[in-house]
């Protein structure tokens, strides 16, 4: 009793602990342990609550191990020691329980029911989290901090359903950096990343908490400002335009830095985004065209 109940689980622990293989030491020691609640089935004399309980339990830790089918190869070690000492001693059949062996029953159905709900529940917890993690990692750009493009894009698209629904006005701007490729030419890959970085800091701390920033790739990004109309959504693209200008790299102090901006309200003739974006990356491009460094709006005659 002493052996299995206080010396093998210590011992066990210390295996694993200072195993080269410790997932592997585990598994043998969860294997052994189902052989040694078999064992002391016969030892009960079969007593039939005790020998259920104990047979249980030691199942049950196979199957919350989270180890494939160990419960399975558990089963030859539990009934063959049961056997081999049924063998030996030939022990006497008694399966009715008595009152005392009840009450010394209940902790060990008690403790091991309560702590393997502890843990089933911080296990959940952990991966709860662990998914919430994910979903923002999911929906962040690494490099810049603001929303990925699919997550951009799913807002944008949720804006523009509601444009179309209740007439609440919504803006959208695509900008991108002036000659970035030289950018990266003269001053080298890592200064144009920095650029990126900087670039998507200036865009996340220029817009107000209610728009929804996004890297689209490269050196493009977009902005959609919801519940404003192009009058008002214009001075904050102007702000965006402004401050890539003032913009110093410590390590490249003579990089110089600009950016152009294409402005499209939403319209009725836009039945999706698609149609949305390639208005203002019209207007991007017109922006290019005529020189860059300024905010070309879609303009109003143009409109659908
Ligand atoms: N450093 C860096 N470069 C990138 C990254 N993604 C794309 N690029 C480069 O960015 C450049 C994009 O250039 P473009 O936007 O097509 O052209 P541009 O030089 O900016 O010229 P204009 O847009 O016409 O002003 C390409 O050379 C890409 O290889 C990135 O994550 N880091």
């Amino acid at each position: 009793m002493v052996a299995s109940c206080l010396l093998w689980p210590q011992l066990a622990y210390a295996m694993a602990r200072w195993s080269q293989d410790s997932y592997g030491v585990e598994k043998r020691n969860l294997l052994i342990d189902s052989a040694i609640a078999g064992m002391w089935v016969p030892l009960l004399h079969f007593n039939l609550l005790p020998s259920v309980v104990l047979v249980t339990v030691t199942t049950f830790d196979k199957l919350s191990s989270g180890m494939r089918r160990l419960w399975l190869a558990s089963l030859p070690g539990l009934f063959g020691a049961a056997a081999l000492v049924t063998l030996l001693l030939r022990p006497p059949l008694q399966l009715e329980s008595s009152l005392l062996v009840v009450i010394c029953t209940l902790p060990l159905l008690v403790v091991h029911t309560l702590s393997s709900s502890i843990a089933s529940y911080r296990l959940i917890r952990t991966v709860s989290r662990q998914n919430k993690m994910l979903e923002l990692l999911r929906r962040t750009d690494a490099q810049t901090g603001l929303f990925a493009r699919e997550h951009w894009q799913t807002q944008a698209d949720a804006a523009l359903q509601r444009f179309h629904a209740t007439a609440q006005p919504a803006c959208l701007l695509m900008i991108d950096v002036d000659h970035f490729k030289s950018i990266n030419d003269s001053f080298g890959h890592l200064a144009g990343d920095q650029v990126i970085a900087q670039v998507g800091e200036l865009i996340r701390n220029t817009v107000r908490a209610e728009d929804c920033a996004g890297r689209f790739g490269g050196d493009e990004f977009a902005v959609l400002c919801q519940n404003l109309v192009i009058a008002d959504a214009s001075p904050i693209a102007e702000r965006i335009r402004a401050q890539p200008l003032t913009l110093r790299l410590p390590d490249h102090p003579t990089l110089r830095l600009s950016s152009s901006i294409g402005l499209a309200a939403a319209k009725p003739g836009y039945t999706n985004l698609q149609a949305w974006m390639a208005a203002a990356d019209a207007a991007l491009y017109a922006a290019k065209q005529q020189g860059r460094n300024q905010v070309v709006n879609v303009p109003l005659a143009a409109l659908p």
